[in-house]
């Protein structure tokens, strides 16, 4: 689903994300951890071509796209149907004055998708939300909510790979396990492939399958989730290890 090979990204000359394979394959996840400023985000981006003024090259390929030589159409076709983005505040991206539900049947019209009521039960079924969720505007609803509505949203437009950076930072510990008991759910349930970006290693223990440390612009250390974290070699994935709570 998504297939990295020596990318690296500029902005004004200086590297910023200089990372030489990532794989995340479906029903797999990939977690990429790193302090803030490590290019975490800025590697999420760029494989959605969403990184302005950048300079990149390598390859990448996101569900059978080539990336970094598309069309801005052929962008546009995979960029929130196939491969959905998933940021911190959802709430933020929402139309204001526009309730859930227009949004939903928006969205999927724009994508060519049939707006029916049983795309949009099924897709809210998957996130556990109740439907009268789609009578509500964006400021009625809670952070977690939001979440799981963004989650939703590219479930019901047939999203097979979901990008998701720090999708549960704005969250306090319950809500955030909510997030991520139905994101390792779909991962199972529908092969979905998801690439997360944190800097919170406890919630990258439960979920990932592999982990990419980032520092500095450079993938420092990367494999098994459960070997990484359990025995990592570089001395600055300890520290981020020794730094948890
Ligand atoms: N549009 C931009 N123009 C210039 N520099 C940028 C731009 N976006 C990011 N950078 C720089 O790239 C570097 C990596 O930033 P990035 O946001 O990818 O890090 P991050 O690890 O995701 O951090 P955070 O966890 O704080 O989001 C930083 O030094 C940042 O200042």
């Amino acid at each position: 689903m998504i297939e990295v090979r020596d990318l690296q990204v500029r902005y004004g000359g200086r590297l910023v994300a200089d990372v030489p394979a990532l794989d995340v394959g479906a029903g797999e996840c990939v977690a990429i951890v790193g302090e803030s400023g490590s290019g975490k985000s800025t590697t999420l981006l760029s494989l959605l071509g969403l990184t302005e003024n950048a300079e990149i090259s390598g390859h990448v390929r996101v569900c059978g796209v080539d990336v970094l030589s598309a069309s801005q159409k052929a962008l546009r076709e995979i960029r929130g149907a196939r491969a959905a983005l998933v940021m911190q505040s959802p709430q933020a991206a929402l139309s204001p004055a526009t309730r859930l539900g227009v949004l939903l049947r928006r969205a999927l019209k724009l994508h060519g998708r049939p707006a029916t009521d049983e795309v949009m039960a099924r897709a809210l079924e998957a996130v556990v939300l109740d439907r009268e969720i789609l009578r509500r505007y964006p400021h009625e609803i809670s952070g977690g909510q939001a979440q799981r509505f963004a989650i939703a949203l590219a479930i019901a437009l047939g999203a097979e790979v979901i990008l998701a950076d720090e999708p549960t930072s704005a969250l306090d510990v319950t809500v955030q396990a909510e997030v991520v008991g139905v994101l390792r759910r779909l991962r199972a349930e529908r092969g979905l492939a998801l690439l997360l970006v944190s800097h919170d290693l406890a919630l990258v223990s439960t979920i990932a399958d592999r982990v990419l440390v980032m520092k500095d612009g450079a993938v420092v250390e990367s494999g098994p989730a459960a070997e990484v974290l359990a025995q990592p070699s570089h001395p600055y994935t300890r520290e981020l290890l020794e730094a948890l709570p």
